[in-house]
């Protein structure tokens, strides 16, 4: 294998702290890290390769922080890979949700029909105390409807619904085969995270 292939490109979006690596820790590794919070610096990457039918594609997940939004318009419009944004919002934390809406905002502005998908995180911590829950789910039903995008709630701590993002990620599997685009990032032959100063 000389180098890696990616074939679609999606990238998680969301305030700080909402859980967007946890969730990629989940889908990629099936674990879920417990100790110190630490935040993402910048970005970090991670690929993804999933076998569809007879073919393996190669899934490049983004996770970005906040302050890397106006590159990703950037590279939104740069890249010829299928592209994917996940909206992320902290079902505990209200203010997630408008930052959600406006992330969605700001990417409809680059690029009017880009696949999203929001993404509601934490759901064990409602589950476990009702009281917690700052976003209703309805709420975000009908932004979802409004702007067109799929809308889930997930635990990466207890796996809820994680089945639900990978069923998301065969969406995009669909597309990617149907256009057959790549673009080689080197030796790596694991999935495997790396600072994204190196990841463009
Ligand atoms: N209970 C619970 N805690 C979670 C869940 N997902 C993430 N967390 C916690 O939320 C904190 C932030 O999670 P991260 O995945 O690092 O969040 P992030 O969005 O990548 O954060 P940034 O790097 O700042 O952008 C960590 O302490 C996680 O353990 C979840 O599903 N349930």
């Amino acid at each position: 294998m000389s180098g890696m292939r990616v074939d679609a490109k999606v990238v998680m979006l969301g305030k700080e702290s909402v859980g967007k690596t946890s969730l990629v820790e989940r889908y990629v590794h099936h674990r879920f890290l417990v100790g110190p919070y630490q935040n993402t610096i910048g970005a970090a990457f991670v690929a993804k390769p999933i076998q569809v039918g007879e073919k393996v594609i190669t899934l490049g997940i983004w996770v970005r922080s906040h302050e890397t939004l106006k590159s990703v318009k950037t590279k939104c419009i740069l890249l010829s890979l299928i592209c994917v944004f996940w909206s992320f919002l902290d079902l505990t934390d209200s203010s997630s949700f408008q930052r959600a809406r406006f992330w969605v905002k700001e990417l409809q502005n680059c690029e009017e029909h880009c696949k999203i998908y929001l993404c509601g995180t934490k759901s064990d911590l409602i589950q476990g105390d009702r009281s917690l829950r700052q976003i209703d789910y309805h709420d975000t039903q009908d932004f979802a409807e409004e702007i067109g995008a799929q809308h889930f709630e997930t635990s990466s701590k207890t796996g809820s619904n994680v089945g639900e993002s990978r069923h998301a990620c065969k969406k995009i599997q669909t597309c990617v085969l149907a256009e057959e685009t790549g673009v080689n990032l080197g030796q790596k032959k694991e999935s495997y995270f790396y600072s994204c100063c190196n990841s463009n």
